[in-house]
């Protein structure tokens, strides 16, 4: 039975390497080498060693030569890993080289990011987002899943033609339950999703505003989304806590209601295959009215993280959304020349702390700018014989005060656009 193996829950010591090709970049290498060990730390696998190996070009067997491959092989049997993680993503065809040439497992940083996510994934469309990300990346390397068949069954050398077979008709098995599965798993996306746009053109039909708080990972913005609604969402220090979308419902001090979405935290390489496949959750920052971008102010890699973000929503298709951008954790930030610094490399952001609550009214005055023009404030005038005009003021507009004036009511609210249109013949002061 065809089935996505969970191969990081088999090992326990890994040697990571980064292969790169560009010596001028290796700044650059060694921080995305460095996340990758918290990417592997958080699936519970210990780091012996990481490692950047230099190439002049890139090979196409092993995308480095076949002496320094050899040297890594070495270095990972010394350490006594079971597995190599390289930070590459590798081709099927040069995954298998590794693993056949290390002879221990070998995973690349799609791998782990994928695993990562399934992980997390919670609810049933996260679930699904994953299985179909997951079973995609299988399909073209399940002949590496069963190369042991060939190799264990064959009884020695020259023996293996009866279990080459084996191997080869179980692959093709395999192949027909995987894309019957992805099928599957299409079509429940797709009813899943069905639901989600019912329950988002709901939302549109209120003409509710509303903001995507997005940012890299462990940023803080479910912290942030906690502090402002009250809200009760996990946030932990690891990365990708948050796979699915919360929605929570605020005012704001101008009294104009807002919806705050918390999203999905990118990282730097996020496998193309999990943009497309968590696209449905991500397309809430397309949706959103405005977004709001978390930035860890405490962390050295703050510029790479910024640009990562800017460049996902870009390929989401949100790069023109209005953006307010946070500068986050500023507790954290003992050095109140580096908060300076990084409000001049930042111009227009907002400093916060999400922990300590500082902040957070600029932050909540500047979202009322952002909606600006969708309220305004009016007076109306509004005789007796309507009195259905004061309910719906104060049911869908924030009142600011009522007088009387003989028969009529004189009444002051912050109305939104769509509400102002429908009543402007009381309006006294347009
Ligand atoms: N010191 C400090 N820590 C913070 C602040 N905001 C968040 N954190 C911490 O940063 C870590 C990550 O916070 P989360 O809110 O989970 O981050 P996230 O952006 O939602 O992360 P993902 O869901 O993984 O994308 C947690 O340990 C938080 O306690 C802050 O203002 N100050
Ligand atoms: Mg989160």
């Amino acid at each position: 039975m065809f089935e996505v193996r969970d191969k990081p829950e088999m090992v326990e010591r890994a040697l990571l390497v980064r292969i790169c090709a560009d010596r001028r970049e290796e700044e650059e290498d060694a921080s995305l080498l460095e996340e990758l060990g918290e990417l592997v730390s958080t699936l519970g696998i210990g780091v012996a060693e990481s490692l950047l190996v230099f190439t002049r070009s890139l090979h196409k067997k092993y995308l480095c030569g076949t002496g320094k491959a050899a040297e890594v092989v070495e270095l990972a049997r010394a350490h006594e890993c079971d597995c190599i993680v390289f930070d590459n993503m590798f081709l099927p065809s040069q995954q298998r080289n590794w693993e056949e040439l290390a002879d221990m497992c070998v995973i690349d940083r799609e791998e782990v990011i994928l695993d990562i996510f399934s992980k997390r994934a919670q609810t049933r469309e996260a679930r699904l987002q994953v299985d179909l990300a997951r079973m995609q990346y299988s399909l073209p390397r399940l002949t590496r899943m069963w190369g042991h068949l060939d190799r264990e069954g064959g009884g020695g050398k020259g023996g293996g033609g009866a279990s080459r077979g084996m191997g080869e008709q179980q692959i093709e098995v395999d192949r027909r339950l995987a894309r019957t599965r992805i099928d599957q798993c299409k079509r429940e996306l797709a009813e899943v999703r069905k639901q989600r746009d019912t329950r988002r053109k709901e939302r549109e039909k209120q003409s509710t505003p509303c903001a995507a708080i997005a940012g890299y990972t462990n940023a803080g913005k479910s912290t942030l989304l906690n502090q402002i609604s009250g809200a009760d969402i996990m946030a932990k220090d690891m990365l990708f806590a948050t796979l699915d979308t919360t929605t929570r419902a605020i005012e704001l001090p101008d009294g104009q209601p807002l919806l705050l979405t918390d999203t999905v935290g990118f990282v730097r390489n996020l496998p193309h295959r999990l943009v497309e496949a968590f696209k449905a959750t991500l397309e809430e920052s397309v949706l959103a009215d405005f977004i709001i971008h978390v930035l860890d102010a405490s962390s050295p890699e703050i510029e790479k993280f910024y640009k990562t973000t800017m460049e996902v929503l870009e390929e989401l298709g949100a790069g023109d959304k209005p953006v307010i951008t946070v500068l986050n954790k500023i507790d954290a930030l003992n050095d109140p020349v580096k908060l300076a610094g990084l409000e001049v490399s930042f111009p227009n952001t907002i400093s916060v702390s999400a922990k300590t609550g500082e902040g957070m009214d600029t932050l909540m005055a500047r979202c009322s700018e952002m909606l600006a023009d969708r309220v305004t404030t009016r007076t109306y005038r509004i005789p007796q014989s309507r009195g259905d005009i004061p309910g719906l003021l104060h049911r869908d507009a924030k009142v600011l005060s009522t007088e009387y004036e003989g028969n009529d009511m004189l009444l002051t609210a912050i109305v939104p656009a769509a509400i102002a249109g429908k009543i402007a013949e009381f309006c006294v002061d347009a």
